[in-house]
């Protein structure tokens, strides 16, 4: 097995392809596994069907797609034995999903390797939880454009905002079912605490905002924990933040231990 596949070629994949590729001790994306009828990059084999990707190899498929993709294609890889990082990690609210994922896993001997994306802190989560937390809250806050084309546009005038607005409230299986390309961290921090029922969410539009800020708040019988970042955008998709695609390249390089 070698090579690294992604699923799609957006904006996180060409970053990666990119960051990777001027590194010549780094492991490469050689694989890239495209909607029917999609064109892609130059330079990579391109795929049309999972089955002509399993038949490669790769050392690794990163889903760089979006939740479909995982459902698509995440069985039928891990079932063949080949690992799958998972990036739309808002995919595994589907429980039904999840739990198919991980039996195909098994089954293949594979691993799943859910990224930790565009948010920080999920170790900290993981230990505190051993000893009870009592509660997650997470907020998403973005300026207006990095919500265009999401459900935001049917809850608020993103052009006509004045301050900071709090358009949605719910918990984290909710949020990443109604915006999923927005509330994969939502889901990432839900699955390393409270769970994705018991873990609040609130997604705010700020014009004043200077990028794509992400904030924890978990309380527990360890004490209390506050995170915050502010992520500057991918250049190709003011939605997806640059830190997204350098957790997916750090997952990468350790995978393959480079
Ligand atoms: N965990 C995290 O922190 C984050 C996760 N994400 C997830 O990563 C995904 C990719 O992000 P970007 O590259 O910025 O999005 P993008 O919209 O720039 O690119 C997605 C690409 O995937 C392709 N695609 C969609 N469905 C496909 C399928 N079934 N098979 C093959 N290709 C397919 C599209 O044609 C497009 O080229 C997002 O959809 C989102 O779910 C995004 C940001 C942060
Ligand atoms: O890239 C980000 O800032 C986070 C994001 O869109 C997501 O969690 O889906």
């Amino acid at each position: 097995m070698s090579g690294v596949a992604t699923i799609g070629f957006g904006a996180m994949a060409r970053s990666l392809a990119e960051s990777l590729g001027r590194d010549p001790r780094a492991p490469q994306i050689t694989d890239c596994l495209l909607r029917p009828g999609a064109a892609g990059p130059s330079g990579l084999r391109l795929h049309h069907r999972a089955e002509t990707l399993i038949d490669a190899r790769p050392a690794l498929v990163v889903e760089c797609a979006g939740p479909a993709a995982i459902a698509e294609h995440g069985p039928a890889l891990l079932s063949a034995g080949i690992d799958l990082a998972i990036v739309s990690v808002g995919a595994l609210c589907d429980d039904a999903l999840h739990a198919r994922l991980l039996c195909a896993a098994r089954d293949g001997g594979a691993q799943m390797l859910p990224v930790t994306g565009a948010i920080g802190g999920l170790d900290l989560l993981e230990a505190a939880r051993l000893a009870g937390l009592d509660s997650v809250t997470y907020r998403g806050i973005k300026p207006p454009p990095a919500w265009a084309g999401s459900p935001a546009e049917q809850l608020i005038d993103l052009g006509a905002l004045r301050g900071a607005t709090v358009f949605y409230r719910g918990t984290a299986r909710q949020a990443a079912g109604a915006f999923p390309k927005n509330a994969n961290v939502a889901a990432a921090a839900a699955l390393a605490g409270t769970g994705l029922d018991a873990t609040q969410v609130e997604l705010v539009a700020d014009p004043e905002a200077t990028g794509n800020r992400h904030e924890i708040l978990a309380r527990g019988a360890f004490g209390e924990m506050r995170f915050e970042v502010t992520n500057r955008p991918l250049p190709g998709n003011p939605r997806t933040s640059w830190l997204a695609a350098l957790s997916v390249e750090a997952l990468v390089r350790a995978h393959a231990g480079r």
